[in-house]
């Protein structure tokens, strides 16, 4: 008798098969096809954790923008501060939302930060937005490391850090350099031109061009890095990252809001 016609399969089992999952009779000898079903319905049961974090001198728009995404997509009444400026940023503080899109949840974090560089010195101004990142990593190995830890640990942990350069039309600044080159080591960083509106295509597209070029300079390694090139068909998704243009961060995350406001321009 063949050895495998004895395995325990998904056929003897008594438990009804989910509407996605083919018919017993479809599945192999020990229904290892069933496993990707039973995958996504956990995980669609469990949903998705997602933290950003926006970065970049005060001014920048980076209020607006976390503003602009909350109210186009789940903040239920108008936010107070509509039609009036946003009130200066003084604290890192977090905002969360639970977005739901065809039945795939996701728990979206997203965390504002104070401006820097208005001081006259400038020096670890960087210290309190690195220290929140590392204490969040901090916070998860400490949970992962109980011997009697939770089944699911949540997940303060920043997944990505939008970085807001000054639409200067020139090249990164100093101080940006020493903050991005810091970030990098410690996050995935997406750099965006802020406040793009002020600049003419031409100009925009020149300034991309420059910044991309101090990048490399400089050794900053930002998002998509090339670690993630595991395989062939992730280099050629990720080398579209890197050289797609124009992508305005308004349009990609923010294309049901009626504010045209925010028209940071993503750099990849
Ligand atoms: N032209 C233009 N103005 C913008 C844009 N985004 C925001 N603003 C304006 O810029 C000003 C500052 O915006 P905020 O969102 O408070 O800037 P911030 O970076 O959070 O500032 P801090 O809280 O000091 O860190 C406001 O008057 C906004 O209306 C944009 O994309 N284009």
């Amino acid at each position: 008798m063949d050895p495998l016609r004895r395995s325990p399969s998904p056929c003897l089992s008594s438990r009804p098969s989910s509407p996605s999952t083919p018919p017993c009779e479809m599945l192999g000898p020990v229904g290892i096809e069933a496993v990707l079903d039973q995958l996504k319905i956990k995980v669609m049961k469990m949903g998705f954790e997602f933290n950003i974090m926006v970065v970049g001198q005060s001014g920048l728009g980076k209020s607006t923008m976390v503003n602009t995404l909350f109210k186009s997509k789940v903040w239920k009444s108008n936010p107070p501060g509509l039609g009036v400026p946003t009130p200066q940023t003084l604290q890192l503080h977090s905002v969360t939302h639970v977005i739901e899109e065809k039945g795939v949840k996701l728990k979206l974090t997203v965390t504002d930060t104070p401006g820097f560089g208005d001081q006259i010195n400038n020096d670890n101004c960087w210290d309190p937005i690195l220290g929140y990142i590392n204490e969040q990593y901090e916070r998860y190995l400490q949970e992962e490391i109980l011997i009697t830890r939770q089944r699911h640990i949540p997940d303060t942990r920043v997944h990505c850090c939008v970085y807001f350069v000054p639409p200067t039309g020139h090249c990164l600044r100093p101080l940006d350099i020493e903050f991005l080159q810091r970030l990098c080591r410690t996050v995935n960083v997406v750099p965006v031109i802020a406040r793009a509106d002020s600049l003419t295509m031409e100009e925009r597209e020149a300034f991309r061009r420059r910044i991309q070029q101090n990048l490399r300079t400089h050794c900053i390694d930002v998002y998509p890095q090339m670690c993630f090139d595991e395989d062939i068909n992730d280099k050629i998704l990720n080398s579209k990252l890197r050289g797609n243009v124009h992508i305005f961060l308004a349009d990609m995350i923010l294309h049901a809001s009626t504010s045209s406001r925010n028209e940071s321009l993503l750099l990849w």
